[in-house]
C-alpha cells in the first residue's frame, strides 16, 4: 500500500479533521487524524495492517513473536497487525497514568516484540510504551504506525516503519496563531492532562 493509497483511506473515512486540537503531548494543532474512524471498518483496518506488515524487512518480520500496542489508539491496529503477522497482540494501558500490561498479558524474558501505534507525533507515548514493555521483559525489534506526524523527526530509538509520513504544524499553547486562538480547543485522545 502506498502513502497516497493510505491517505485516501483516511479521506474516505472522514478521518482528516480540521479545527483546534489538544494533542497527547499538550501541543496544539489545526489538524487531527482520527484513526478510530479509519479503523472502525474492519476490512479497511485489516488492509492497512497488511500494508504496514509489507513495510517490514522480511528478516525482521520473521523474528516477531508478539505485537504490543499502547491503548486506546493502538489497540485495533495492533490486533490487526497480530492477524497480518500471525502472532498474538497485547496492549498496554494506563489506568493509573503510566503504561502497564494487565488482563493476564505477559511476556517471556527476551520476547521479540513489535510495537504498534496508530499515530506518532512527538514519540513520547511510543517511548513510554516501549519502556513499559521492556520492564515486562520485551526486546523491542521495531515500531510501526499508521501515521508519523513528525515526518521523520521523532526519535524512537528503534527502527520505525510508518505507513504515512506527514508534517502538520504543532504549536505550544502559549504561542498559538490567531486563527487557532479564536476557536475553542478539543482533546480527542484519552491521556489524562
Ligand atoms: O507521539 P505522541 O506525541 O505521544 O502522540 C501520539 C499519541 O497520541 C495519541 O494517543 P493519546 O495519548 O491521545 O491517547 P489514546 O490513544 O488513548 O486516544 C495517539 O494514539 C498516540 O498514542
Ligand atoms: O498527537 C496526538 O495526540 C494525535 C495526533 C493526531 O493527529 N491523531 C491522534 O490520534 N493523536
Ligand atoms: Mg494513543
Amino acid at each position: 500500500m502506498t502513502e497516497d493509497e493510505a491517505l485516501a483511506e483516511f479521506r474516505a473515512a472522514g478521518a482528516l479533521l480540521e479545527g483546534h486540537f489538544i494533542l497527547s503531548s499538550g501541543k496544539r494543532s489545526a489538524n487531527y487524524l482520527q484513526c478510530a474512524r479509519v479503523l472502525m471498518n474492519p476490512e479497511r483496518a485489516s488492509a492497512l495492517a497488511r500494508g504496514l506488515a509489507q513495510k517490514l524487512p522480511r528478516e525482521l518480520r520473521n523474528e516477531i513473536e508478539a505485537v504490543i500496542s499502547p491503548a486506546m489508539g493502538g489497540i485495533i491496529i495492533g490486533h490487526e497487525m497480530g492477524r497480518a503477522l500471525g502472532v498474538d497482540a497485547m496492549f498496554l494501558e494506563r489506568p493509573e497514568g503510566t503504561f502497564e500490561l494487565r488482563r493476564g498479558f505477559s511476556l517471556r524474558k527476551g520476547a521479540k516484540v513489535l510495537m504498534v501505534e496508530d499515530v506518532v507525533t512527538t514519540g513520547l507515548s511510543s517511548r513510554q510504551a516501549m519502556d513499559a514493555a521492556r520492564a515486562e521483559g520485551a526486546e523491542i525489534l521495531a515500531e510501526v504506525a499508521l501515521v508519523d506526524r513528525s515526518a521523520g523527526e521523532a526519535d524512537l530509538g528503534v527502527p520505525f516503519y510508518p505507513l504515512v509520513q506527514i508534517n502538520f504544524p504543532v504549536y505550544d499553547p502559549e504561542d498559538l496563531p490567531p486563527e487557532l486562538a479564536a476557536i475553542p480547543a478539543i482533546k480527542p485522545g484519552s491521556r489524562k492532562v
